[in-house]
């Protein structure tokens, strides 16, 4: 496999380790348990949307319900819409409840397609595929996956058979049975559509053939193109976007986490949701018989703007969160231990790696975005020598721009970091692209200046470790592992330590005796070099951080003189 790497990540990740650490090994797990907490204390937001807390048995009628129509998303409690004078049928019940968020009636219509286990007779084949995931039992619907490559898209670096795949584990993660997949080439898409007629009419039929519930689409969708489709493909049958299906997943796993991070998905959830209220309410000037023109557009600008504050007072209290925890990362800072953290695209095997280092015991699975917020934990080497080590959210190439913005404020964690590890499962196909994938996010978060070391991991799966290792030994910036097995893990302690070193500042300085333990701190988190006794006290000469070096400028003026 041919790897490709900006010239500006050939960085000074030296094959001949200084001296100073060749004897560095790493101590096992056991012994390694520092910091048994999470680093933050538990944040209690005030107010959670409503609509992150409802949850119903089918993915895919959540899916529809809070991305697609998505007036229903807002807290009855917070409404006070005018309830419209329509007369309507009761089969019709459904359509008009669907777009008036909070009526009495909507209660009914959310336990109507909700699937109830039946023993015997029909629902016997039905109880097969109610499948847990996240903790919750879900009804496996049967999905059907459709993808488009635009002709001249240079950045569609996966392929689309590739991409694909990916979207079918992502259903997979969702709790979808993907029961099949088409691929369109088109040089621009269909406006109406997405993608041209013919297509439209094929997927039709193989949801009739294979009984698809849910049509899932790899790209961002508009809300016109959403409806169309549904329509097109008539029925029972939902449509929704690789967004939408990546925002419920991240909405499933939030559940059992913290008020913040359950905030972060319903902001998302929201941004993505705002644009698509459009024409949602026509439907109540067409059951008027057109007599009350103009509803459908003032209940738009209603949804909208409740939509908007919630958005407002959501963003408010999670900056609240973001003060709260920058106030306890400054406590950290206190004690300048350095902190690495660990990016990559998802299941790369970064929680693996901070287990096998920290003898930690967070989520590792075969599954896509197990972990949603970030863990540091304290990483010590047998020479003492320590530094703290976050594990953070997997990216995902295609990854909802909405998703990175809102949880810009749990990844301050990376931009605060004196490195990053980026961890990429060297056994994948698609290495190279999930490296790209994963840089175009680190861009957009900015943090593109921090100093970075690429760890090759599942070198152990790789159909050729020998080839991948000497590859590796080739380039400045690159450590093969196996997180699962411990392979070069003590290579991978001696990178980071060389690369943090570059990060330092170099001291020299006069310790007066009676500061003993500012000493032991250098060892701790510095590189010391040389240490001397004088008669007016110690004569440190180290690599220190930035921060630490600051403490000791008196001293440094000690030495001078
Ligand atoms: N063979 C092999 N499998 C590994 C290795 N490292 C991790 N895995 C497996 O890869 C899967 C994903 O590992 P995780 O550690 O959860 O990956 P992650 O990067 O934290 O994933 P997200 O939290 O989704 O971003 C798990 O099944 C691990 O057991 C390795 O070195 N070799
Ligand atoms: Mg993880």
């Amino acid at each position: 496999m041919k790897l490709r790497f900006p010239e500006e990540r050939r960085g000074a990740m030296k094959a001949t380790v200084s001296s100073c650490f060749s004897s560095i090994s790493i101590i096992p797990p056991s012994s390694l348990v520092h910091d048994p907490h999470s680093p933050f204390p538990p944040v209690r937001l005030r107010s959670i949307p409503a609509f992150t807390l409802r949850t119903h048995t089918t993915t895919s009628f959540r899916l529809v319900r809070v991305l697609q129509r998505g007036v229903g998303l807002v807290s009855p409690d917070d409404l006070s819409l005018p309830e419209p004078v329509i007369d309507v049928k009761e089969e019709e019940v459904f359509a008009v409840v669907d777009g008036v968020a909070g009526t009495k009636a909507e209660e009914k219509t959310l336990k109507a397609p909700t699937r109830v286990k039946k023993k015997g007779g029909e629902g016997e084949s039905d109880d097969n595929r109610f499948k847990l995931r996240n903790g919750r039992e879900v009804f496996e619907e049967k999905a059907y996956l459709v993808a488009v490559e635009l002709k001249g898209d240079m950045e569609y670096s996966f392929g689309i058979e590739e991409s694909l795949k990916e979207l079918a584990q992502l259903a997979d993660t969702a709790g979808l049975m993907v029961v099949g997949s088409t691929s369109q080439k088109l040089s621009t898409p269909n406006r109406r559509t997405y993608i041209g007629s013919g297509k439209v009419a094929e997927i039709k039929s193989a949801i009739h053939a294979l009984d698809v519930e849910t049509v899932i689409f790899d790209d961002e969708l508009s809300a016109g193109q959403l409806r169309n489709l549904e329509k097109a493909f008539g029925g029972d049958v939902r449509v929704c976007d690789r967004t939408a299906l990546i925002l419920d997943i991240f909405n499933q796993r939030a559940a059992t986490h913290e008020a913040a991070l359950q905030a972060n998905v319903a902001l998302a959830q929201m941004e993505y949701q705002l644009p698509r209220l459009t024409k949602m309410w026509t439907h109540l000037e067409r059951q008027a018989g057109g007599k009350v023109k103009g509803m459908g557009e003032k209940q738009i600008e209603v949804d909208k703007r409740i939509l908007r504050t919630q958005i407002g007072a959501l963003k408010k209290e999670l900056e609240s969160v973001r003060q709260h925890r920058k106030q306890y990362r400054n406590r950290r800072f206190s004690v300048p231990v350095p902190v690495v953290s660990l990016v990559g695209y998802t299941n790369a095997g970064k929680s693996t790696l901070l287990n096998r280092l920290t003898g930690s015991n967070v989520l590792a699975e075969d599954r896509l975005f197990a972990t949603l917020d970030p863990t540091t934990r304290r990483v010590q080497m047998k020479n003492g020598r320590e530094f703290l080590l976050t594990d953070t959210v997997g990216f995902i190439q295609k990854l909802p721009t909405m998703l990175v913005a809102a949880f810009r404020a749990t990844l301050e964690e990376i931009s605060e970091s004196s490195l990053l590890v980026h961890v990429v499962d060297i056994s994948h196909p698609l290495a190279e692209q999930q490296i790209d994938a994963v840089d175009k996010v680190l861009s957009e978060l900015d943090v593109l200046s921090i100093p970075r070391l690429m760890v090759w991991n599942k070198v152990d799966k790789a159909s050729n470790p020998q080839k991948i290792k000497l590859e590796a030994e080739k380039r400045e910036d690159v450590v093969c592992i196996s997180a699962l097995n411990g392979d070069g893990l003590n290579e991978f302690c001696n990178a980071v330590q060389e690369k943090l070193k570059d990060s330092m500042v170099w001291v020299e300085a006069l310790v007066p005796f009676d500061k003993g333990e500012l000493l032991s701190t250098i060892h701790q988190v510095g590189m010391v070099e040389r240490t001397e006794y004088t008669e007016n006290g110690t004569l440190v000469k180290a690599h220190v951080p930035l921060r630490f070096a600051r403490l000791l400028t008196p001293m440094r003026q000690l030495c001078k003189s």
